[in-house]
Order: C-alpha cells, then structure tokens, then sequence
C-alpha cells in the first residue's frame, strides 16, 4: 500500500492528477494509473503526469542533453496506463503545479524548457495562462479512412505527427460533429502502428475573421477516450484545416473544443516551422490517495 500525495489540474477541462517525485522513486504502474484516474473508484483524470528530475530517467538525459537547463520532466500516462510522448494541455498545468509548489521559478517573459518524451518544449506565461512551443511537426504522409459511430459516412483523414500521432478527420456541420459518438474508439484504416488521437473538426463562418482561422473540434484521445480537450490535437486540427485551405491561410487559429478556447499559432525558426499552444492552466485541489 503507497500513499499518493496528489494534485488535481485541468487546462480547457483535460484534467490530471500530478504528483512530485523528484528522484524518481515513486513511479507508477498501469493498474495504480488506471486505479488514479477511474472516475468512479479513484480521483478521476484524463491523464497521470509525474514530476521528476530529468537527470533521473533515460528520457530525461537525453532532454538534458538536448538542453541542460531542462531540469524537470513531465512523465505522462494516459488513463490506462499508457505512456505518452506530449501532452499540450497537460504541459500547461504542470509548469502551473511546478510553480505553485515552489519546485521552479518563472518571471513574465522568461522561458522554462521542460523535458517529455518528444524532447524539450519551452514554456512562457501569456496572457491567458501560459503558451507552450511543442516545437516541429510533421505531415506523416497517410489519408487514412476515419468511421466513427453515428457519423453517416467513413471520412478521409490527415496523419499528422505533433511527437505523438494524431488523424484529423473534417466533418459536415455542427449537427454532424455534435452526433459523433465517441465514447468508441474511432476506426482507422489503415490502423496507425502506435494508435493515434482521433480529432473531428468543422470550421466556424467565416473560417478566418480578422486575419485569425477558426474551427471547433472534438476528440477521441489514444489511451483516454473522449476528453473535452486535447492540446497537441487543437494544434494538429489548426495544422491540417490550414494545410485543406491552402495558399493565404493564416498561421493563427482559435480552436474551441467542449471544455473552452485554445490558441495555437505557427511560426518560423531556423530549424523549420514551430507549433505553439496556448490557454489556462488550474490547480483545482490536493489530497492523499491510499493505493492498493
Ligand atoms: N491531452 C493531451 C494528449 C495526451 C496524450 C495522448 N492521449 C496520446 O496518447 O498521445 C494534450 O493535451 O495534448
């Protein structure tokens, strides 16, 4: 039996139970995530995000070789268990949880690279809450055939790859993306080798209103189900409707999902172009958790 001193967050409504282990001796296993996250028998989140020096995990040296300052790792789990490369929401809400328990500072302006699995990602405070570099991103090349339950057809979608794999299926109209049932997980063929986060988008009218695009979304995350928001899928529904609108489309985006706003923005760096998120981050409560 482990005692689990925990912290509750959420960022647009994807929520997390995040928990400090500085070295590295309190990790996990999949039935305790699973066991955390239930939301009828545990504290229930989307996610579990451990807080531990990169120096004390193999991941984590190769962030601090990437960047030596990247001191802290965010080690996340998806609710059964899995790990995950990215968490755009969930990234929010740890430098939120890093800064209020004191373990870092962040002055206005300044820049915390934090190490996950896809590398290190720098993280600032903005006006609404903090934006996060998730750094290059990638077309993966496929237009899988997307069929989700209660939509009429099987839709064409658009791989993309934002450090964790996403397919971003465009849907009619509101009425079509309201109807979607995703508490199944939504069929892909080609199956992705590693799963993906399934995002459905429709475009607001007009898509682009004083220079900024728009789009509302919904989605089935790889390991959780259907979440009110996924960051790294807000960024890749921006990437994609950008990528079918063509020459002219702007590098700006408001992306609504059910639990809020995100802002995602691209923009050039000399390695190639960048992805940025933005939106709040919420610490909501603490408490303790006996785990079998
Ligand atoms: N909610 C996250 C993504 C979490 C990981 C994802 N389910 C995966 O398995 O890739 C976000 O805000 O990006």
């Amino acid at each position: 039996m482990a005692t689990l001193h925990f912290t509750k967050g959420q960022g647009t409504g994807n929520d997390f139970v995040l928990y400090s282990d500085p070295d590295g001796r309190m990790p996990l296993t999949a039935a305790q995530i699973t066991e955390v996250c239930d939301r009828h028998f545990g504290v229930g989140a989307d996610g579990v995000i451990r807080a531990v020096k990169s120096s004390r995990l193999p991941e984590g040296a190769e962030a601090l070789a990437e960047d030596p300052a990247a001191e802290w790792f965010m080690d996340y789990y998806n609710a059964d268990g899995s790990p995950a490369e990215m968490c755009g929401n969930g990234i929010r809400v740890y430098v939120r949880y890093l800064l209020e328990t004191g373990l870092v500072e962040l002055a206005d302006g300044d820049t915390l690279p934090i190490g996950t699995r896809a590398g290190v990602k720098d993280v600032q405070r903005n006006l609404t809450g903090f934006q996060a570099d998730l750094g290059r991103w990638r077309l993966d090349g496929g237009e899988p055939l997307v069929r989700a339950r209660e939509l009429p057809v099987a839709r064409p979608g658009l791989s993309l790859d934002l450090g964790n794999p996403h397919v971003v299926v465009a849907v009619a109209d509101d009425a079509e993306l309201d109807a979607a049932d995703l508490s199944y997980i939504p069929h892909i063929e080609p199956a992705p080798a590693n799963g993906a986060n399934v995002e459905f988008v429709v475009p607001f009218e007009p898509l682009i209103k004083d220079g900024v695009g728009r789009i509302r979304m919904r989605v089935h995350e790889r390991g959780s189900g259907e979440t009110l928001s996924c960051g790294t899928g807000a960024a890749a529904a921006a990437l994609a409707v950008r990528y079918w609108a063509g020459q002219g489309a702007p590098n700006q985006w408001r992306v609504e999902v059910p639990g809020g706003t995100v802002g995602v923005r691209m923009f050039a760096t000399e390695d190639g172009e960048h992805v940025a998120l933005s939106g709040p981050a919420e610490l909501v409560y603490t408490g303790t958790l006996e785990l079998a």
